[in-house]
């Protein structure tokens, strides 16, 4: 099975992710990874973050040939070992944040749907997304607004952008409310993630 935690920039995914790597409620074998992820395309991935001039549409391919080599390399090997994998970001976070770099974009009606259509073909679309959900504001104190993307103004796209994803498969997302304390929010992911 193959969970995902989606949200902000600042909104509880690592703190999150480091709390369900100690906990014994999961199964000993669970698999633990993020995108972007370490490997030399991950790498590629943080220099295009990293610059500010970067070309969205480029940027998308990076992100996206991340993908793809994360597919091979770790999630899939591990769920054909029927592993549990989670996963701190994956597809949602292009569609949502690569959306919405492109929404200026001559080339697209709807980036969103234009991000969408280039996965589908080969993607492992999540079991389950836990979404932590948080106000764009907040976000960008919370993760001290170090990159290009952590702006509020930004932000505010992309939440608009994850809550298309939302409704669009209401069954898959299980929505958190990220506002709430660290042991809350802890708990909720728990839930889902254990159930
Ligand atoms: N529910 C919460 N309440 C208050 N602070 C939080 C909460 N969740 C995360 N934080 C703080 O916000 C910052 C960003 O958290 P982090 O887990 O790195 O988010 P993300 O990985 O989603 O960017 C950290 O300083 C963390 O301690
Ligand atoms: C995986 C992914 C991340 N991002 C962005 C979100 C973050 O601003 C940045 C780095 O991701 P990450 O290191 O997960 O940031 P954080 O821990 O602050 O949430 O890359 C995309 O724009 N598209 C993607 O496909």
């Amino acid at each position: 099975m193959l969970v995902t935690l989606e949200g902000l920039d600042g909104s509880g995914k690592t703190t999150v992710l480091e709390r369900l790597r100690a906990d014994d409620a999961l199964p000993a074998d669970t698999a633990f990874t993020r995108e972007p992820t370490d490997s030399w395309y991950g790498e590629t991935v943080t220099r295009s973050i990293e610059d500010d001039d970067a070309d969205s549409l480029a940027e998308l391919f990076l992100y996206t040939a991340d993908h793809a080599a994360h597919l091979t390399d770790t999630v899939r090997p591990a769920l054909d070992d029927g592993r549990l994998v989670v996963s701190d970001r994956y597809s949602d976070s292009r569609y949502a944040y690569q959306g919405a770099t492109l929404a200026d974009s001559e080339w697209f009606d709807d980036p969103l749907a234009y991000v969408k259509q280039v996965h589908e073909p080969w993607t492992r679309p999540p079991d389950k997304t836990v979404y932590l959900d948080l106000d764009p504001e907040t976000a960008a104190t919370r993760s001290g607004a170090t990159n290009k993307f952590e702006t509020a103004d930004y932000l505010a796209d992309v939440r608009e952008n994850y809550e298309r994803l939302v409704d669009a498969e209401p069954d898959r997302f299980v929505r958190v409310d990220a506002t709430a304390s660290l042991d809350t929010v802890y708990e909720r992911v728990r839930e889902a993630v254990v159930d």
